[in-house]
């Protein structure tokens, strides 16, 4: 791998979900789970539901392709709209569409959104950085989208780094790689050392752009980098993250993993001195950039959040569907709580959606999501499918967290007494109301509320890192002019600019 050539080696050409499967086989990485070196992640119980909800992607792009693909100007060609440069306001609003329809088709985190927003903050970034520098990135990146756009490939986003101690910058940290840093320099490109963390789908892509995760002062320089590297590059280790209740993907049936199709992933991702070629490097040591380059990418991203809301559809659904099977779905309180789990979850959707509309151009000619009403997305989505499940859970009744194993419904003994006693309303298969109930457990308390809940949380920040961008953006001089304009209160010069 040490040509930018070499590195697109034994990645094929994707038409279609099966191709997408086919080229993640026989990659020989060094992945581990449960402490064991897993030799062919694609068959794994854990893993192929991840695998099968980014394959999705594919699949949509074919059966609808309005929504999924979109035309490129970089090769003249359609592609998968996931691989797409966002070129107008339009372009960003079909975005969230297929985004919340990918939500409802999977009922999980489909881990392809944070490396659209990476390539979407990408384009603009490096554009910028050589208009200051004179540097050559913005011409890299657009041979590298061109390639990545002609084999419909999946780019991860590695952006989040372990840390260490929250109270240093990178490089004060007492140990130097827990932020991901460029430690030699060549003639034929670099060397970066560290890991990413959380990766969503890091061992379901075919690259992994490593970027910046927060702004870097003269110091940190050696940490302003972004490159996009190969997943079968030398040097890397992928070590699988748990979920609860993983375990159950192991079981016979299908019942009581809840979705047993379709999961999430995150992999901690460690980089042992792995080489980028220069053509496949776009920022390195232009630290003044990587505060508006995470900006940039959460104004994005923020409002990728919307595909919470077609997960939110799946749990109205199931909630409405359980109260039916209980013979509930009559009562008042049970409507209006279907109606709260609606209006919630269009908040969710309106305020991505506006965000979109109000797209602006950058310089480099592509359009960047407004921020605020992003942040505000994102915000809203720190909370409200916490409140979504908590109403699920309420319809669903205690048994959802009582209900007996799979096998004891199969044992000769047991499952006559289970069918007899644990039947809803008399003309629904108590087999139904089992498996609603473990699909809302699986989004509220199993493997995919990492993607419902716990994600919706911290991916694309913590609750605070809006906050701290609500607060940036929110004007309150202005406001406070507007007030004193109507009490009569006449402004006072000192405080101009306060
Ligand atoms: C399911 C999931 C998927 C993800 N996918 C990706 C991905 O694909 N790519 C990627 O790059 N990242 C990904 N992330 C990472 C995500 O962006 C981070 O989780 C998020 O930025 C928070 O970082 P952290 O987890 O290290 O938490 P921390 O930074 O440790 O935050 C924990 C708490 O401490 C507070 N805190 C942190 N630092 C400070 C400080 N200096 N001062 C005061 N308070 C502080 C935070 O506000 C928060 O309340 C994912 C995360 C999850 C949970």
């Amino acid at each position: 791998m040490r040509t930018a050539t070499s590195s697109w080696d034994g990645i094929p050409v994707i038409k279609t979900g099966d191709d997408y499967v086919e080229s993640l086989r026989g990659r020989d990485l060094d992945v581990y789970l449960f402490g064991d070196r897993l030799v062919e992640p694609v068959d794994h119980p854990i893993v192929r539901p991840s695998i099968n909800a980014l394959k999705m992607s594919y699949d949509l792009a074919i059966a609808d392709p309005e929504l999924a693909t979109a035309h490129s100007d970089l090769i003249d060609a359609p592609v998968n709209r996931f691989l797409h440069i966002v070129g107008s306001p339009a372009d960003l609003v079909a975005k969230n569409k297929m985004q919340r329809r990918m939500g409802q088709l999977t009922g999980t985190c489909f881990q392809r959104c944070a490396g659209l927003d990476t390539i979407s903050v990408l384009h603009s970034i490096t554009y910028d950085i050589d208009a200051k520098h004179g540097t050559h990135y913005h011409a890299r990146y657009l041979r590298f989208m061109a390639e990545a756009q002609r084999r419909n490939i999946v780019i991860g986003a590695g952006m989040t780094d372990p840390k260490g101690d929250r109270s240093k910058r990178p490089h004060e940290q007492a140990d130097p790689d827990l932020f991901m840093r460029v430690v030699k320099r060549d003639a034929e490109g670099l060397y970066v050392r560290g890991a990413k963390a959380h990766m969503t789908g890091g061992l379901n892509s075919h690259f992994i752009c490593v970027m910046p995760t927060m702004n870097m002062t003269k110091d940190d320089t050696d940490y302003a980098v972004v490159g996009m590297v190969p997943l079968t590059a030398e040097g890397l280790t992928y070590i699988y993250g748990r979920q609860s209740c993983d375990m159950r993907a192991m079981e016979d049936g299908d019942i009581d993993a809840g979705n047993a199709r379709f999961g999430g992933q995150e992999v901690l991702v460690v980089f042992d001195d792995v080489f980028i070629p220069w053509e496949h490097v776009l920022m390195d040591g232009e630290h003044e950039f990587a505060q508006e380059m995470v900006a940039r990418f959460t104004s994005y991203h923020r409002a990728s959040y919307v595909c919470k809301t077609g997960l939110g559809d799946v749990m109205v659904g199931a909630a409405a569907s359980i109260a039916r099977q209980n013979g509930a779905d009559h009562a008042s309180h049970i409507k209006d709580k279907l109606v709260e789990m609606t209006h919630l979850n269009e908040t969710i959707y309106s305020s991505a959606i506006a965000s979109s509309h109000e797209a602006t151009q950058l310089e480099s000619g592509i359009f960047m999501n407004d921020s605020m009403l992003a942040n505000v997305c994102k915000h809203n989505v720190t909370r409200y499918p916490y409140e979504i499940s908590r109403l699920a859970q309420d319809l669903a009744g205690g048994l959802m967290v009582t209900l007996p194993s799979d096998a004891d419904f199969k044992n000769p003994k047991t499952g006559p007494l289970l069918d007899k006693y644990l039947q809803g309303r008399s003309n629904r298969p108590v087999e139904d109301r089992r498996r609603m109930l473990r699909l809302i457990e699986n989004m509220t308390l199993g493997r995919n509320a990492v993607g419902y809940l716990t994600e919706s949380l911290h991916g694309a920040g913590s609750p605070q890192a809006q906050r701290i961008q609500i607060l940036r953006g929110m004007e309150v001089d202005k406001k406070i002019d507007l007030a004193e304009r109507l009490a009569g209160i006449e402004a006072d010069p000192k405080d101009a600019g306060e």
